[in-house]
């Protein structure tokens, strides 16, 4: 079936065009002026905006059952004393429920593709499936240095990539996950860059996300978190690091020389009390920096207009300088930069891309005038400016209504599977 979009204001980071917008199958065929007759579901985009879905590189989607327990702690003590203990009591069922209800959370504010490491991630996949989003998952692997857990994680990585790998007519990838330099083995970061290296696959991983993880892994291998992953061989081009917050000069030229994916998450950052990336920075190094929510537990929402604004905003006050991270800046990286990162054909509106498009309505009182596109994007617009969402040519969402799943019904699974998974703690 295909579907034309009508009257559109189309905005990505090339610019503001009008025009009508045929997609065939899961791409964009055609922009410009098309009959009515072209499409077979006409969409009239009058009042929208129509921009490219947002793309959020980290996430941990099942922690929204996490959403608003354990807030205000810093990152290790809300880990060790009530996350972690919480995990030991998760399974598939409540993981396929927490990851229902992140997808709904992301489709309703515009996020058409993420990249998530936790835990069940069949589970997780079959979630994402079911509600027609595209994403990277990854197994998360700690080993804590134990040979034995080292052995069961990197099997379960393995079979997660066997079954899961080009699932949903290839929308889900699957990636590595070793959770962090802090938490896992030399052996595993090793063995998990040789495996990924030699399949094809990404590594997605926690890198330098505060001062207490640059001082233990000094104290282990004598160098900063950058410097080690560089001196064992880990780096490269499908490595993205998530956080990058605590970076010397030297580390900023070592991901520049491996071309590492970096991942912003001003929020969690901001809520977990663990600093200030960089970002400016990395952007005039030309590395690649985009932009991630986190899990629902620190964040504690999935919005990623809300992350765009709180990005900008970090930024320039963090530098005194209000010309630093501009909007356009800041939706490259929920945008083109996210789609460089996980290595989906999306992130712009251009014929022969992924039909991964999000519309927001401007007749809101919030975009009211409206003026700048961008500018209202990043500074005013919420995810409830959200109307539809389109991932590889399927309609996910239509004027507020979610079409792939009963949304109120996923609320009550979400809501009991979180209630259950507490009771036991
Ligand atoms: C996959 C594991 O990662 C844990 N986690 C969630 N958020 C963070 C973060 O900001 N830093 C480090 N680890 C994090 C999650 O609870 C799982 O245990
Ligand atoms: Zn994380």
């Amino acid at each position: 079936m295909s579907i034309l979009i009508k009257n559109a204001k189309i905005v990505d980071v090339k610019g503001t065009r009008k025009g009508s917008i045929l997609i065939e199958d899961d791409k964009i065929v055609k922009i410009g002026d098309i009959r009515e007759d072209e499409g077979d579901k006409i969409i009239d985009a009058s009042d929208k905006l129509v921009i490219p879905g947002l793309i959020n590189t980290h996430t941990h989607l099942s922690m929204t059952l996490f959403r608003g327990i354990a807030d205000d702690l810093q990152l290790h003590k809300w880990l060790e004393n009530y996350i972690w203990p919480l995990e030991k009591h998760l399974n598939e069922d409540y993981c396929y429920a927490g990851a229902l209800l992140g997808c709904i959370e992301m489709i309703k504010s515009g996020t058409t593709a993420f990249n998530d490491m936790y835990f069940y991630m069949d589970s997780v996949a079959k979630a994402i499936e079911k509600c027609g989003l595209r994403a990277v998952i990854s197994h998360g692997m700690i080993d804590l240095n134990n040979e034995d857990k080292m052995k069961k994680e990197i099997k379960e990585s393995k079979r997660i990539v066997k079954k899961c790998h080009g699932m949903a007519d290839g929308r889900i990838s699957v990636a590595l996950g070793p959770h962090s330099p802090y938490t896992c083995s030399e052996k595993l970061l090793k063995k998990t860059s040789k495996y990924a290296n030699k399949n094809n696959l990404k590594i997605h991983i926690h890198v330098s996300e505060t001062r207490e993880e640059i001082k233990t892994i000094k104290e282990r291998y004598g160098m900063r978190p950058f410097e080690y992953l560089d001196d064992i061989g880990f780096l490269g081009e499908n490595v993205i690091a998530a956080h990058a917050v605590w970076l010397s000069e030297e580390e900023i030229k070592i991901i520049k020389n491996n071309n590492v994916k970096i991942s912003h998450n001003p929020v969690s950052n901001m809520k977990l009390a663990s600093g200030i990336s960089p970002v400016s920075k990395m952007l005039d190094e030309n590395i690649t920096v985009s932009l991630g929510t986190d899990g629902a537990a620190s964040n504690n929402n999935l919005d990623m207009l809300e992350e765009m604004k709180i990005a900008a905003l970090l930024q320039k006050v963090h530098y005194l300088d209000p010309t630093k991270l501009s909007a356009k800046d800041v939706f490259a990286m929920a945008t083109i930069n996210g789609a460089k990162t996980l290595g989906i054909n999306a992130g712009l509106i251009e014929v022969g891309k992924k039909a991964d498009l999000v519309l927001i309505n401007v007749k809101r009182c919030n975009l009211t005038p409206f003026r700048n596109p961008i500018s209202h994007l990043v500074y005013s617009a919420n995810g409830y400016n959200v109307t539809t969402v389109i991932v590889d040519g399927k309609i996910l969402m239509e004027d507020n209504v979610v079409q792939v799943i009963n949304e109120k019904e996923v609320m009550e699974i979400a809501e009991n599977a979180s209630d259950e998974l507490l009771s036991k703690s």
